[in-house]
Parts: structure tokens; C-alpha cells; sequence
């Protein structure tokens, strides 16, 4: 029976920047991406959001916007994992390195593609433009896409 497994992303957000952080160890280690990780038992899926950003890169989020969902699965593998997209413009703290992230702002035009995912050039377009979205992709190891959809949501 295939499990699925719950995961949050936050992207920390300035006007013509993105706040990324270099994966230091783990599963993902070497690629940039936003912070976040597995919702525990008994957290909210917002809850897990604010507690990995907190954690990996000691910001607070005020507010956190929905943006998207992703589900990934990869062949011959039952986990899906279920990966809930948020961004905040609204955000206190000092911005620190931690054991699992090195934190970085990038310009939105220079986003480092390839040092990432291989799925985050189909879907940061629809969250940079703040377009709500969801999409699956099916990885066969960890850098080949063997099959992806993507749509706009109309969330709220
Ligand atoms: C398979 C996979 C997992 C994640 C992930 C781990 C923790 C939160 O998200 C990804 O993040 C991105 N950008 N692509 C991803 C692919």
C-alpha cells in the first residue's frame, strides 16, 4: 500500500528576491531549495511549515500564503510524498545558518536551476508570478523526470 508523506516548503520572499537555502546534508543534500522538511504527528501542516523554516534558517514567518502543492513519486518506490508550497513577504529574525541549511538571497533572475531540482524550473514560474498551482512528477533515480503535469489552482 502506497504511504504518503507530508512535507512543507517556505520560500522567504522580497520584492525581486528569494531567500534559498543549500542543502548541507540528507536527503537533498548539494541542491538549493526552500526551507522545510516532514510534518511531525499532531502539527498542523502550517505548524510543521513555520517550525522547518524557524529551524533551518531562524526566520519567523507572520504570515504564510499558500502557493502550491507538488506530489512526487519516484519508480519502484511506494512513498509519495506530498510537498504543501508556502511564501512569506512578512517575516521577522536573523537570518542564520543551520546544521541543514546555508541560507542565501538570490535576485529572481538569477535563480541557481542547476544546483536544484530538476522539477522546481516547471513550477517556481507559476510562484514567482504568484499564480497558485499544483503538480506531480514521477522521478526515475534522483535526475530524470520521467513524467510530470502541471495546472493552476484557483486556491480561496
Ligand atoms: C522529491 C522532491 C522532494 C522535495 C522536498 C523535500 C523536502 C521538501 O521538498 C523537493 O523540493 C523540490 N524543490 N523538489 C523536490 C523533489
Amino acid at each position: 500500500m502506497a504511504s504518503k508523506k507530508l512535507l512543507t516548503l517556505v520560500f522567504v520572499r522580497e520584492h525581486d528576491k528569494i531567500l534559498l537555502g543549500l542543502k548541507k546534508r540528507g536527503f537533498g543534500a548539494g541542491k538549493w531549495n526552500g526551507f522545510g522538511g516532514k510534518v511531525e504527528p499532531g502539527e498542523s501542516i502550517a505548524e510543521g511549515a513555520l517550525r522547518e523554516l524557524k529551524e533551518e534558517c531562524g526566520l519567523t514567518a507572520l504570515e504564510l500564503r499558500k502557493i502550491g502543492l507538488v506530489e512526487f513519486e519516484f519508480e519502484n518506490d511506494p512513498n509519495l510524498l506530498q510537498v504543501h508550497v508556502f511564501d512569506t513577504y512578512n517575516y521577522q529574525g536573523q537570518i542564520t545558518e543551520s546544521e541543514e541549511m546555508q541560507p542565501q538571497w538570490y535576485d529572481v533572475k538569477d535563480i541557481p536551476y542547476e544546483k536544484m531540482w530538476l522539477d522546481d524550473t516547471y513550477w517556481y514560474p507559476y510562484m514567482l508570478r504568484s499564480e497558485p498551482f499544483k503538480g506531480y512528477f514521477l522521478y526515475r533515480g534522483m535526475d530524470h523526470i520521467v513524467h510530470h503535469k502541471i495546472e493552476k489552482l484557483d486556491f480561496e
